[in-house]
């Protein structure tokens, strides 16, 4: 609803808690998404560079991300593209953002590491082997996978601006220092992450168990993915990202 101009304090309605009951939805997404893919085997002949511009998946959604950068999705500071270079501009000029975020920490992208870390180290976690030919449904449902853990990592810039607007007068000698670890442990809150971890455990436990009608299917229980990893991918990777990309918003935050 702000223009352009100013208000350079305005909070726009966000808090500290709001940004979290939005990582908070953020993970049935995650979860679901994962869950998702998880219908599919690792289909691995999509990832082979077979094709001029790579491999099925990525030439998929290379073009999928071509629509949505004219449909103007890419204007909104939540949304990344993963293969920025040569994106057609949107077809139309979007209504202008709210400028929550501090310009120079808009247009951090850790997306290419991302991308990696998904296919190289998750995938293998939570699909199993085979190929049953379902290439495209698969590279979509990356896609969605890849779109939704990037949206949470990238959510870090919200949590750091928030937590800078909170207490300028904590952060401003560390950012002054360009001191990363003095950013990390004052943006670093050990119990919320802790809470994060069993819950996306519990959710992959409940979004993800097998329902039947029947009675006394009593203690055989199994899931379409393993909580424990879920829980994982959030320990090694997810959150320590999204810090990664706190700090990396606040080292920029008084340019
Ligand atoms: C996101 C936050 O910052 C840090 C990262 C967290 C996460 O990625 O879940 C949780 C707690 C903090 O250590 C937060 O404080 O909510």
């Amino acid at each position: 609803m702000s223009s352009n101009g100013g208000n350079q304090d305005s909070t726009c309605g966000i808090t500290l808690q709001t940004v979290r009951d939005s990582l908070i939805r953020q993970e049935d997404t995650i979860v679901f998404s994962l869950i998702e893919r998880s219908r599919f085997p690792l289909n691995q002949p999509a990832y082979n560079a077979s094709v001029a511009s790579g491999s099925l998946a990525e030439s998929v959604i290379r073009e999928i991300e071509a629509v949505y950068a004219k449909a103007g999705r890419y204007e909104n500071p939540e949304e990344l593209p993963f293969f920025p270079e040569g994106l057609p501009p949107p077809a139309s000029s979007p209504p202008k953002n709210e400028t929550f975020l501090h310009p120079a920490g808009i247009s951090i992208n850790i997306n290419k590491d991302i991308w990696s870390l998904y296919f190289e180290k998750l995938l293998p976690l939570f699909v199993v082997g085979g190929d049953d030919g379902n290439y495209v449904p698969t590279a979509q449902n990356d896609l969605t996978s890849l779109q939704a853990l990037s949206r949470r990592i990238h959510y870090g810039k919200f949590v750091a601006e928030v937590k800078y607007k909170d207490a300028p007068e904590d952060y401003e000698p560390a950012i002054r220092a360009q001191d990363r670890n003095a950013l990390m442990k004052l943006l670093t809150f050990e119990s919320v992450e802790e809470m994060v971890k069993k819950r996306v455990e519990k959710k992959a436990m409940v979004f993800g168990q097998n329902i039947t009608l029947g009675s006394g299917d009593g203690n055989k229980t199994n899931y379409k993915i393993d909580p424990s990893v879920v829980s994982r991918i959030y320990e090694d990777w997810v959150i320590p990202l999204t810090k990664d990309v706190q700090v990396e918003y606040l080292l920029r935050r008084l340019e």
